[in-house]
This record gives structure tokens, C-alpha cells and sequence, in this order.
């Protein structure tokens, strides 16, 4: 029972911890198209911040969607209920102090500002990834779009489902046209201010 739940007082605050890896804990969400660059982005800033001695996680669909999340598919409930447990891990890993970055396609606005609300405004920094379908469709990085035209994969993002785009991102890149790197050190001058306590 719910109301039997009592949470308990540890004496280790997030603050002090924290203080100890000498960083903010952020959540650097990740939201676009499949094959919009959302995981190759993430990996190259994590990269980034590691190199300059941050201590960083990152949760993507490899990591979710074969284990935590094994039993959801991609019905607008399944998706919901995905973002909410990853929500929900991501809360605790900054709880521990670290900064979790995460890359899921999260086409539902709703959905997206549960995270906020999960993680707390302050902690939460929405990183659009936008590319467009053209390009996400040119590039397929998977086959999953040619598959998806053909019929094979219904409530596919873009071609049978939609991707309800961020209006007020905290940061937008706009990828076409722009190399990994470049889209690396726009994000990362975006949220130098926010690492360090
Ligand atoms: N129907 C459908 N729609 C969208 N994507 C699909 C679908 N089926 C499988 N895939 C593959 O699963 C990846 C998206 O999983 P996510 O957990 O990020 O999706 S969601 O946030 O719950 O919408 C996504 O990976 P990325 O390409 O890395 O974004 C796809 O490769
Ligand atoms: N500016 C860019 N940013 C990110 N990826 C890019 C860029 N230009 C080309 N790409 C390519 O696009 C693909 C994106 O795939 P991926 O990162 O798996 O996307 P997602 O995680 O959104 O599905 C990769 O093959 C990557 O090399």
C-alpha cells in the first residue's frame, strides 16, 4: 500500500555529493527523428565531458529498451511508460550527482514535460535534435524507414506515427548540413554554464 510508505532520511545529501564530483548533476535529454543524430551527438558530448572530468552516463535505447523496458513496444501508451520509467532511472542517477544523457525519439510532447516534472525543471535540459525527415529518411541509418513505407512496421515516428516537435527547446540543432563535431560545441557552450556547481 502506497500510504504505507514511509521514505527515509539519509544523511548524504544530493548537494553534498555533488559538491564531491565537483560538477551539477543535469539530465541532458535528447529528442528527434530516428536517425536525426541524437545517439552519435551524445556519445561525441559525453566523450567531451568525460575528457574534461565529468562524470557522466548515458541511457539509450541499447541500454532500455533491451532490458528495463523489454516488455514496451511503441503504442503512444507503451512510449509514455518508456519515458516515464527512463525518466524515473535518470532521476536517481542525478540524485547521485551525475549527468545522465539521454537519447530517445520522445515524440510526445506530454510525455516530455513529465520528464521535467519528474527530474525537476532546474535539473532538465531539452536538447532537440532537429533534422529533417528527409534527411533522417536519406540516411536510414537502420532500414527501418524503407521498411516503414512498405508497410512492415506500423506506428513507425514520421511515417505512421507523429513527432510533435519541442516549441521552446532549451537548446535546438539544426543538423543538415552541420558535421558532429560542430553540433557537439553548440550544445556544449549552451550548457557550460549549468555543469560546474
Ligand atoms: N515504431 C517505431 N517508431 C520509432 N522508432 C522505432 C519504432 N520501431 C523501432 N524503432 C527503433 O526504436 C528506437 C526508438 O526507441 P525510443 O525508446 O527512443 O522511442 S520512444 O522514445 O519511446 O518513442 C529508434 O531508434 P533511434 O533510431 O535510435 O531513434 C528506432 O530504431
Ligand atoms: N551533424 C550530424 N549529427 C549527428 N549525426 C549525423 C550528422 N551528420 C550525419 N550524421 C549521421 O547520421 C546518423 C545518425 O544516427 P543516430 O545517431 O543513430 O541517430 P538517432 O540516435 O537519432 O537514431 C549517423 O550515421 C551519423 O553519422
Amino acid at each position: 500500500m502506497k500510504e504505507n510508505i514511509i521514505r527515509h532520511t539519509y544523511e548524504v545529501s544530493k548537494s553534498q555529493r555533488q559538491k564531491l564530483l565537483n560538477q551539477n548533476s543535469l539530465l541532458l535529454w535528447f529528442t528527434g527523428l530516428s536517425g536525426s543524430g541524437k545517439s552519435t551527438i551524445a556519445n561525441a558530448l559525453e566523450h567531451k565531458l568525460y575528457q574534461e572530468g565529468f562524470k557522466t552516463y548515458a541511457l539509450d535505447g541499447d541500454n532500455i529498451r533491451k532490458g528495463i523496458n523489454n516488455d514496451l513496444a511503441f503504442s503512444p501508451e507503451d512510449r509514455k511508460e518508456n519515458i516515464r520509467r527512463i525518466a524515473e532511472v535518470a532521476n536517481l542517477m542525478v540524485d547521485a550527482g551525475v549527468i545522465v544523457l539521454a537519447a530517445f525519439v520522445s515524440p510526445y510532447k506530454k510525455d516530455r514535460e513529465n520528464i521535467a516534472r519528474i527530474v525537476g525543471n532546474d535539473n532538465f535540459v531539452e536538447i532537440f535534435v532537429n533534422t529533417s525527415l528527409e534527411e533522417c529518411e536519406k540516411r536510414d541509418v537502420k532500414g527501418l524507414y524503407k521498411k516503414a513505407r512498405a508497410g512492415e512496421i506500423k506506428d513507425f515516428t514520421g511515417v505512421n506515427a507523429p513527432y510533435e516537435a519541442p516549441e521552446a527547446p532549451d537548446v535546438e540543432i539544426i543538423t543538415d548540413g552541420l558535421s558532429v563535431e560542430e553540433c557537439v560545441v553548440r550544445i556544449y557552450d549552451k550548457i557550460k554554464p549549468k555543469l560546474k556547481i
